[in-house]
């Protein structure tokens, strides 16, 4: 069975296209990274996978039920880290575990939840007095409890320090190791590498790509980065660059001119731009891509035509596939 299947997804708030055709299909058992810069449509989505929000068009299945019949059936049967998780101030860690496991009907020990999540110094304290890290634990452990076949984190490290983000980390793999589906919605890149089986990548509304990490990255062999670190950026250098053959993105970084290019013969264009241009090079560095570098080329339209030329050779990447 697919956890999360979606056919042509849609939702607009007045003239906003928040989510748009989006066909989704998250496979049982497998961990799904569901990316996207700020305002892409990732939480709309899974608001809409909840039930929480209709959709303005389109379909989708989780776990077989419909997303707009069955949502009940649906939120009964999987795990929910939300994005904006609401606590009741007054009740303890403890008492929110527990009201989670009456929900479903469950029966775990909220005191084996909130240690798994790393709480049990502070279960019986009050919630209002919790960080947000401490909150984003509890909520954790609630989406934990009956063991869920699949679930669904927005945004689980968000408030979370480096130590808690590895101890969530633990916890995604020993869901995935008993058979859960994990899908999740994040923008740390060394999470979801460390991860994930495959990630969706959504922008503007759209899934401009789907796929494994691996595969994605693949599309980038061809190219490398160029790091030109010089002592003064010269004016205009992005847009002198950005026309040379090969050369498929500029941006600057402090001192730093990065640029992906497509072969070699580029590099030694784009070094001579450079110098003509009146930059003095003090250091060239060559660099593999990073998830970081992927996400930005399927995601950010500036630089012109970059993102966009990104987006058509992942649509025409998953044309092939779908052929
Ligand atoms: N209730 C709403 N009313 C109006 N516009 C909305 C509403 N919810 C979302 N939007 C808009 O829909 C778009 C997608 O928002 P969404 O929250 O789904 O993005 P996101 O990818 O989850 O972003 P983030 O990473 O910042 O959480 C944004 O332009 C947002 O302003």
């Amino acid at each position: 069975m697919t956890a999360i299947q979606t056919s042509g997804l849609a939702r607009r708030f007045g003239d906003v296209v928040a989510v748009e055709s989006l066909d989704l299909h998250v496979r049982d058992g497998e961990a799904y990274g569901f990316l996207g810069p700020n305002g892409a449509g990732k939480s709309t989505t899974i608001n809409m996978l909840l039930g929480f929000t209709p959709p303005s068009s389109g379909s989708g299945t989780v776990l077989g039920y419909d997303i707009e019949d069955e949502s009940l059936a649906i939120r009964q049967s999987i795990g929910v880290l939300p994005e904006d998780f609401g606590m009741y101030e007054r009740l303890t860690a403890r008492k929110h575990v527990q009201f989670a496991i009456d929900t479903k009907g469950a029966t775990d020990d909220p005191d084996d939840l909130l240690s798994r999540v790393g709480l049990s110094d502070a279960a019986d304290r009050k919630a209002g007095g919790f960080s947000t890290g401490m909150k984003q634990r509890v909520a954790l452990a609630m989406a934990l409890v009956g063991e869920p076949e699949l679930l669904i984190l927005d945004e689980p490290s968000s408030g979370i320090d480096p130590n808690g983000a590895r101890e969530m980390r633990a916890i995604i793999q020993e869901e995935l190791d008993r058979g859960a589906t994990v899908f999740f919605s994040s923008h740390i890149m060394e999470q979801v590498e460390a991860i994930c089986d495959r990630v969706g990548i959504m922008s503007g509304g759209r899934l401009v790509a789907e796929d494994s990490i691996d595969a994605l990255k693949d599309q980038f062999d061809d190219e490398s980065r160029l790091i030109l670190t010089v002592d003064a950026v010269p004016d205009g250098i992005v847009s002198r660059l950005e026309p040379v053959d090969g050369v498929l993105d500029v941006r600057v970084d402090g001192t730093d001119i990065v640029t992906s290019v497509s072969n070699s013969r580029s590099k030694a264009v784009v070094i001579n731009a450079v110098e003509d241009a009146g930059g003095v090079i003090a250091d060239i560095t060559a660099e593999d891509h990073s998830l970081d570098d992927l996400f930005a080329a399927f995601t950010t339209g500036d630089g012109a035509t970059r993102g966009d030329a990104r987006a058509s050779r992942a649509e025409a990447a998953l044309e092939e596939v779908d052929a």
